[in-house]
């Protein structure tokens, strides 16, 4: 397999266990994930999910076993497939003198040429986020930055979506529109692996694609 080989899996994982010290904190765990396919990484607290996340990411590498992406060990991937990669893992990067929207045209301009998402306006509609599009990252309460940092994560064209808990900090209502913009990205046929403890969640992935459990620590 080549880095260019188009019809590699978007995301495989094959026995990719990792070590912290003595302890294992991620079992070995396999999963193929093909273009426009979908799975979600459940598990309870400390059962591994945001270490495989890291994994898929190339931030992190297995103690033993394999993590390609796009193709690439995805260590590799990172660098080389950047524009492929969208990652909502440990909050959003931001600027404090950016507002919401500005965020949002940053990431429309930088990536021009290949972004065919819909325009702020309607992107910050669909979150329902329009309220504070002038408003700057630190004006936000914790939901609002949550649902701003998915959006604007699901903003980048990139095939890979990668998403750690995105309902953290979301009440019922925003759940829903968390879970409507991992449907959007799902319908646009981009290949979403992401680690929740929503059942909605869980639930609308599974139907489009795998639920992939992982073990509570201690029953490894
Ligand atoms: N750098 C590290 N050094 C030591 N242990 C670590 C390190 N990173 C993670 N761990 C441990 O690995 C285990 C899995 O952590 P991880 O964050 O992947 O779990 P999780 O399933 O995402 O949990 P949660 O649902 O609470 O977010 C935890 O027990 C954690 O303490």
């Amino acid at each position: 397999m080549t880095s260019t080989d188009a019809s590699a899996p978007v995301v495989e994982l094959r026995a990719a266990t990792r070590t912290h010290g003595s302890v294992q904190v991620l079992a070995p765990t396999s999963l193929t994930l093909h273009a426009g396919g979908a799975a979600a990484v459940v598990g309870p607290n400390g059962s591994g999910k945001s270490t495989l996340l890291r994994l898929v990411a190339g931030a992190d590498e297995p103690t033993s076993g394999s993590v390609r992406t796009l193709g690439l060990p995805a260590a590799r991937a990172r660098l080389r497939r950047r524009e492929d990669v969208t990652l909502l893992l440990d909050g959003l990067p931001t600027y404090r003198d950016l507002t919401v929207a500005e965020h949002l045209q940053l990431v429309s301009s930088a990536w021009a040429g290949r972004h065919d998402l819909a325009g702020v306006a309607e992107t910050l509609a669909a979150a329902e986020l329009d309220r504070v599009r002038d408003q700057f990252p630190a004006e936000l309460s914790s939901g609002e930055r949550q649902l701003f940092a998915l959006a604007t994560t699901l903003y980048r064209p990139a095939r890979l979506v990668l998403l750690d808990e995105p309902e953290q900090r979301l009440d019922s209502r925003w759940r829903t529109v968390a879970r409507r913009l991992v449907g959007r990205a799902l319908d646009a046929g981009r290949t979403v692996l992401v680690a929740t403890h929503d059942s909605g969640l869980r639930d609308d992935v599974a139907a489009r694609g795998q639920v992939l459990e992982l073990a509570e620590p201690g029953r490894r």
